[in-house]
């Protein structure tokens, strides 16, 4: 077995934050970051799985993984928030009374301390070079590599994603999906590539749900002819099997093979794909069958039982790049928009903002509804008939046309007329790859 990259806990993301001036942290950052490691700390609990892109991910098989920032991450966060916030007023205090960083008050006017000129010398003081151009590039890389974080351990299906949207990056493992937007946001990599829907298990809904919470700027998208194999330790056969583990992505994939294979065995979700592989070569397991990849099989010294076991030849995840910053859009190749919006007197509005797109004939390619986790539940109340309780949606929608286009423009600006929140999540190159279905094991 290889020795591979470590899997980024939110421990150790902000304690490489904490410790690595020279990823371009301020010092404002690295002073959260080290609060925050001890708010991680204080929280940690292993066996206790916090991540999930679905709820089936919290059946026992997802106390597989160990290791996790576990219980109450809500509780986690918002001492992060106090704690994050505490570090900013403590420096705003040292800035004042002039202690940090050479910086002292005279008059109440900051002066700052000068390199001092060093007379006569041969060995002068190195001084400060000014920025350049090349500086303040829009893409902060650390060596030649930009830094792509994504969610699973090495051999998933998002490594391979993040490697078709970023030939000869850096993948940085995460074990959430969250710390790969934290990851992104405290500048310990430079992109992230989360999937967000699959051709057969549909919608990854976590990542919608984390696309709102966080700031980052949907920059592109793959899609990734995802090709299952049914894995095991050398010297396993079939009629060994008890239990089959998976991402409950992969699970749901192969559902319908599993079961023409005569595996009426048990399934349980994990983490991700490659993450159930490692753990049965780790465990010594001979009960036990991942999902996974090929790589996957390679990496951790399984045997391939079955290849292609997905329902369909077709089978496709989509992902999406994200990034600090948005990218400017351009109108010379095909481009997606992608918005978050919502109304607060309900879904009635949903018909006019469709129309907005359809009277300029923008196609839209995605649309996905998920709870107002603000505002859940709208009451009415009719005096004669009792309280109607209409549940309240945040709606996503793909369109298929660019922001610098003036149709683009106009459909958001009547949009906006329309709703109560709008936000444009990115404009961005969509993925025109020629297309090539992967072999099923029926084939
Ligand atoms: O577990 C993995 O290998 C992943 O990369 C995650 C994931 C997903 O979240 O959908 C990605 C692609 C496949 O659809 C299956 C699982």
């Amino acid at each position: 077995m290889q020795s591979l990259t470590p899997l980024v806990d939110l421990k150790s993301l902000f304690r490489t934050a904490a410790a690595s001036p020279g990823l371009g942290l301020t010092p404002h950052r690295v002073g959260q970051a080290r609060y925050l490691i001890q708010c991680v700390s204080r929280f940690d609990a292993p066996n206790v799985n916090a991540n999930s892109s679905s709820s089936a991910a919290q059946t026992s098989g997802s106390n597989l993984a160990s290791g996790h920032v576990g219980r109450a991450r809500h509780e986690w966060q918002s001492a992060c928030a106090i704690l994050a916030s505490k570090v900013v007023s403590q420096q705003q205090d040292t800035e004042k009374s002039g202690g940090a960083d050479g910086v002292a008050a005279v008059n109440g006017h900051p002066t700052l301390d000068l390199v001092p000129v060093k007379e006569h010398s041969n060995s002068p003081t190195p001084l400060p070079k000014p920025l350049s151009i090349a500086d303040l590039s829009p893409a902060p890389m650390h060596g030649s590599h930009l830094r792509v974080a994504y969610q699973g351990v090495p051999g998933a299906y998002s490594e391979a994603a993040a490697g078709k949207a970023y030939p000869n990056c850096e993948a940085i493992p995460c074990d959430q999906f969250e710390v790969a937007f934290q990851a992104v946001e405290l500048w310990i990599a430079d992109r992230a590539v989360l999937p967000v829907e699959n051709s057969l298990g549909g919608s990854i809904h976590r990542n919608y749900d984390l696309l709102l919470r966080h700031r980052l700027h949907i920059v592109g998208e793959v899609q990734l002819p995802v090709h299952h194999c049914l894995l095991a330790l050398p010297g396993v056969r079939k009629e060994y099997l008890t239990r089959v583990i998976s991402h409950p992505q992969a699970l749901s994939q192969c559902e319908h093979t599993l079961t023409k294979m005569g595996l009426n065995v048990a399934r349980e979700a994990v983490d991700d794909t490659a993450g159930a592989a490692e753990y049965i070569a780790t465990n010594n397991l001979r009960d036990t069958a991942a999902i996974a990849s090929a790589r996957a099989a390679e990496l951790y010294g399984l045997q391939i039982l079955a290849d292609g076991i997905q329902d369909d030849s077709g089978n496709v995840t989509r992902f999406v790049m994200l990034a600090r910053e948005p990218i400017i859009p351009r109108t010379d190749r095909p481009f997606k928009t992608s918005i978050v919006f919502a109304h607060d007197k309900g879904t009635s509005v949903l018909f006019k903002v469709l129309s907005a797109f359809a009277f300029r004939n923008i196609s839209l390619t995605k649309i996905e509804s998920r709870p107002h986790r603000n505002r859940p539940i709208r009451l009415v109340d009719d005096a004669n008939v009792g309280t109607a309780k209409h549940f309240e949606y945040m709606f996503y929608v793909d369109f298929e046309a660019s922001m610098a286009e003036v149709r683009a423009q106009n459909a958001l600006a009547e949009v906006q007329e329309f709703t109560s929140f709008l936000r444009v999540l990115g404009s961005y190159p969509m993925d025109m790859t020629p297309w090539a279905p992967s072999s099923t094991a029926g084939d």
